[in-house]
């Protein structure tokens, strides 16, 4: 499953009333950094980075390839999941920025925001309806309760020179402080 690329995500949503997750949503800069002062320890759990082929017709569009590669993570602080991630890149990308491949635990966005030429595109909204948070949660292999408000998910590509990461964020529900009431 590859969020970014998945049809059942509806994406151009109407932004959330929370001011608290509005912010979070809109953070243009790195999350991972925005994590790491929102907890004492930030850990990159890698789910799956693996070779997508062949391309769903989506997916082909967003990457402009015939084959590309998937990064699955979760981010979390201390120990609790915030965030799901996935990131997607074509293999011109690969071989623009080869440290993609491997990165292992180390975030996506500290190798990226180190570039000084890093633009990102504005970002995209949706909400997940219970039956794809339902998907998600087995998939990934987090608690499967369903929370009272369903989570918001954010995209946007990152560029860097020739490279091109489509990244999806989901804010996963818990304590985090994007949890915030209006
Ligand atoms: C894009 C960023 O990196 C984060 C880290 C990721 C990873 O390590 O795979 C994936 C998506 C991001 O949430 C960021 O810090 O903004």
């Amino acid at each position: 499953m590859t969020p970014s690329s998945d049809s059942h995500w509806h994406w151009g949503q109407e932004p959330p009333a929370s001011p608290a997750l509005q912010s979070w949503l809109h953070e243009p800069g790195s999350l991972t950094r925005l994590l790491r002062r929102h907890c004492r320890q930030f850990r990159v759990q890698v789910l799956a980075d693996k070779v997508l082929r062949p391309l769903t017709p989506e997916q082909a569009v967003l990457l402009e390839a015939r084959q590309g590669y998937c990064r699955e993570v979760l981010l979390r602080c201390d120990d609790t999941p915030w965030v799901y991630a996935t990131s997607l890149y074509s293999p011109a990308t690969q071989q623009a920025l080869p440290a993609l491949t491997g990165l292992g635990a180390r975030a996506l966005g500290e190798l990226m925001f180190e570039s000084p030429d890093l633009v990102r595109t504005p970002f995209e909204l949706a909400q997940l309806a219970p039956e794809e948070y339902q998907r998600l949660t087995n998939h990934a292999g987090l608690a499967a309760e369903m929370p009272a408000a369903m989570p918001w998910a954010r995209r946007s590509a990152l560029s860097t020179g020739c490279a091109r990461v489509l990244v999806t964020e989901l804010f996963l529900p818990d304590s985090a402080p994007y949890q915030d009431t209006v």
